[in-house]
């Protein structure tokens, strides 16, 4: 018999997986609106993203990755905020009840709301083509986020990990399907030998927020923002917030694939791929040495890339300006 709306809800999205207990949410999913308690003295943080078939996921993606990865990317803003993460609502919206797919799908997202503690306390379920957007909530200390707005003139310009890796997965995965392949899930990519080929699908595939770094910026960084558009589309939005511009050392950005790619591809990945969902942040000259202290205690590489100017615009070596402008979802990736 074919699933019902209310069943189908029930029976993938109910689970204690995503429902983790937490004292904060006093009504869950069921009613026609959460009731939550934002903890004494703290600010609600909130973002929303979308996911689309055909234009953030492939649509032949294991289930389980198109889950974790609509969960992600939206937890991604709530790490580049300094946020903790802790509810989430789930708009998701389906062409045909197809309960393998549900399944892997609900258990993707559970799988990576489980590792957060982040609770599914709402949603909404229509048929339609495959679609979801999830609204992440979560909070910080009145004053602690990090915003876009702040870099100075002097600061140092940080990225928190290789850039151009999920691009490189994303055009893998696409040369796989080419080759009547399928995509792996986090089981096969977890027992595959490690390798280039198995970083990047894991980094297009199964993206991390990064809320390691939260303990190592706070009260250090004074901008941030992740990078999903890629590296100079994003830090270009942090940069105008500021009013300020950018001279960055293109020797020192940790392009994945360095040693073994088409040298041009290697850098377009890094500077405009997007999707890798690392953290671009500013730290003003007197912060720096106990940021890099921090973080080597944490066993977490950082990469200073650049410096913020007075000056707009963001340039290489040799004053060269750099343009290439990332993904724009009605002018394309340029
Ligand atoms: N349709 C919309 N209505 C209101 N605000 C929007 C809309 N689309 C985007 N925004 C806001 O514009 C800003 C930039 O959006 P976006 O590029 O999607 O940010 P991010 O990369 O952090 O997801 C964000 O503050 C976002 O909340
Ligand atoms: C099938 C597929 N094609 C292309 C991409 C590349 N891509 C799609 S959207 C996007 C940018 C991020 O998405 P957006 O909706 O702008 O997220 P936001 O910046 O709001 O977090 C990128 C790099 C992809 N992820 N999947
Ligand atoms: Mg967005």
């Amino acid at each position: 018999m074919l699933l019902g709306e209310f069943e189908l809800i029930h029976r993938y999205f109910s689970s204690p997986k995503l429902q983790p207990s937490r004292r904060d949410v006093y009504l869950g999913m069921g009613d026609d609106c959460a009731l939550i308690s934002v903890p004494e003295g703290k600010q609600l943080v909130v973002s929303v993203d979308t996911s689309t078939a055909g234009v953030h996921f492939l649509p032949e993606s294991p289930a389980h990755s198109i889950g974790w990865r609509a969960l992600a990317v939206s937890l991604s803003d709530l790490a580049a905020m300094g946020a903790q993460p802790a509810w989430f609502t789930l708009a998701l919206s389906l062409p045909e009840v197809d309960e393998e797919w549900l399944s892997g799908f609900s258990q993707g997202m559970a799988d990576l709301a489980q590792e957060y503690g982040v609770a599914l306390v709402g949603g909404d379920t229509t048929q339609g083509a495959l679609s979801m957007s999830v609204q992440v909530h979560g909070y910080v200390t009145p004053g602690a986020a990090w915003k876009r707005k702040g870099a100075q003139p002097g600061d140092l310009i940080y990225v928190s990990g290789e850039l151009g890796k999920s691009a490189c997965g994303l055009r893998k995965a696409k040369a796989l399907l080419e080759a009547q392949q399928a995509l792996p899930d986090l089981a096969m990519l977890n027992t595959a030998e490690a390798s280039a080929e198995t970083d990047m699908l894991r980094a297009y595939l199964y993206p991390k927020p990064r809320f390691d770094l939260i303990p190592i910026l706070s009260s250090r960084a004074a901008t941030a923002i992740d990078i999903s558009d890629g590296l100079l589309a994003d830090l270009g939005h942090m940069l105008s917030a500021s009013g300020v511009g950018a001279n960055l050392d293109p020797t020192r950005i940790p392009c994945f694939n360095k040693e073994h790619g088409d040298t041009s591809q290697v850098f377009q990945d890094a500077l405009a791929g997007g999707d890798d969902y690392e953290l671009c942040f500013t730290v003003s000259p007197q912060r720096r040495l106990e940021l890099e202290v921090s973080a080597e205690q944490s066993g977490v590489r950082l990469y200073p890339i650049g410096v913020v100017t007075s000056q707009q615009g963001i340039r290489g070596l040799h004053e060269q300006s750099l343009t290439a402008s990332g993904f724009d979802h009605f002018k394309g990736n340029t």
